[in-house]
């Protein structure tokens, strides 16, 4: 299929984090809100923003969020944030999105946990509205921050579950911070029924993967060091986890080093639940369409199992049950039409 019959084809997205993925456009008008100078040409921008040169590691990656931060400070900020990124994913028909953000991060200017979550839900539903998708947030713990804060958000989180809320994840430096150390707030989040994805498996710590469905998470970001621990296949089978997979940011993070450690064949062999992400179109200069064209290059996906790979997305999405069956519908007839 080429790039415009890629991009036509119906999508949902679980794995998307808003402050790694507003366009240059956006950036710039936050920019102006906040009076903060930027660079003039899109060129020097996008190298504040994007992952441009080979990285060495996760952290290093997690360097080209600092730029954004300070442009998300405000109910107004975050509201246009979160309608930017339903723009974008709307251009390229994704039909139902979870966007991800920490509520933490947000805070420098005065506003409380639920502010920013209020003000980030309001920007998807003004999206929805205007562009007819689908949206859910998820709110994520960071890993680096202590046990009290990740509650703190956490508990902020709760009055909007079913609200525009879907659920939480923990995100951040993996390397250092493994699930052990999160078992506070994960714990707090299981037992007022957030639905919790974590990120696993992105720094060569396949053990984090067992450990965080093992402590709850029905859906892994990344789980890509299930290559390095194969047997692993079977219990992330066994309990119906999905895997949100992030391609173009495992390269760049070298959570992989190269596309042949990719973990493709034993998800497929294993038909292992999993959906195919951006992780950050803006930091790892990606679209949901660039990635459906990688996996058709490296692995030759079919149209059929781009298919798969949306139903797995919809059976493991955070949303209402009525909207999961009518997304089935939809995108069976429309892979049909395909064919
Ligand atoms: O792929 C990732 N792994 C771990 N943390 C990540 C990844 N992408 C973004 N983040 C962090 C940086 C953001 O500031 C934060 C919330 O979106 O989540
Ligand atoms: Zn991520």
């Amino acid at each position: 299929m080429d790039l415009k019959t890629l991009q036509a084809l119906p999508k949902v997205e679980l794995h998307c984090h808003l402050d790694g993925s507003l366009s240059l456009k956006a950036i710039r008008q936050l920019a102006k809100m906040a009076q903060i100078p930027v660079p003039e040409s899109d060129q020097a921008l996008a190298q504040l923003t994007q992952v441009q040169e080979p990285i060495a590691n996760l952290g290093e990656y997690l360097e080209k969020f600092d730029f954004v931060a300070p442009l998300l400070q405000t109910k107004a900020a975050l509201k246009l944030a979160a309608f930017d990124v339903l723009e974008q994913a709307a251009a390229e028909n994704v039909q139902y999105i979870e966007i991800r953000f920490a509520p933490a991060f947000s805070l420098d200017q005065g506003l409380s946990l639920g502010e920013t979550i209020a003000a980030v839900i309001d920007g998807l539903k003004q999206g929805e509205a205007a562009f007819g998708i689908h949206s859910n947030l998820l709110v994520c713990g960071m890993r680096q921050l202590d046990n009290a804060a990740n509650i703190a958000a956490f508990k902020a989180a709760v009055p909007y579950l079913h609200q525009g809320l879907g659920g939480v994840d923990f995100a951040g430096n993996e390397a250092d911070f493994p699930p052990a150390d999160l078992k506070p707030a994960i714990a707090y989040a299981r037992t007022q029924g957030l639905p919790l994805t974590l990120h696993a498996g992105e720094c060569h710590c396949a053990h984090n993967i067992y450990e965080s469905i093992h402590l709850g998470a029905t859906r892994i970001g990344h789980g890509t060091a299930l290559y390095e621990q194969p047997d692993l296949a079977a219990y992330i089978k066994a309990h119906h986890a999905c895997l949100e997979l992030c391609l173009t940011s495992n390269l760049q993070t070298k959570a992989v080093t190269n596309i042949a450690d990719y973990p493709y064949d034993l998800i497929r062999q294993n038909q292992l639940q999993a959906c195919i992400n951006t992780d950050n179109r803006t930091v790892s200069n990606t679209t949901l369409t660039k990635e459906y064209a990688l996996f058709q290059k490296y692995f030759q996906t079919s149209a059929a199992t781009f298919l798969q790979f949306n139903l797995d997305g919809i059976a493991a999405a955070f949303c209402a049950p009525a909207l999961k069956a009518q997304l089935t519908r939809q995108f069976k007839a429309a892979y049909q039409a395909l064919s």
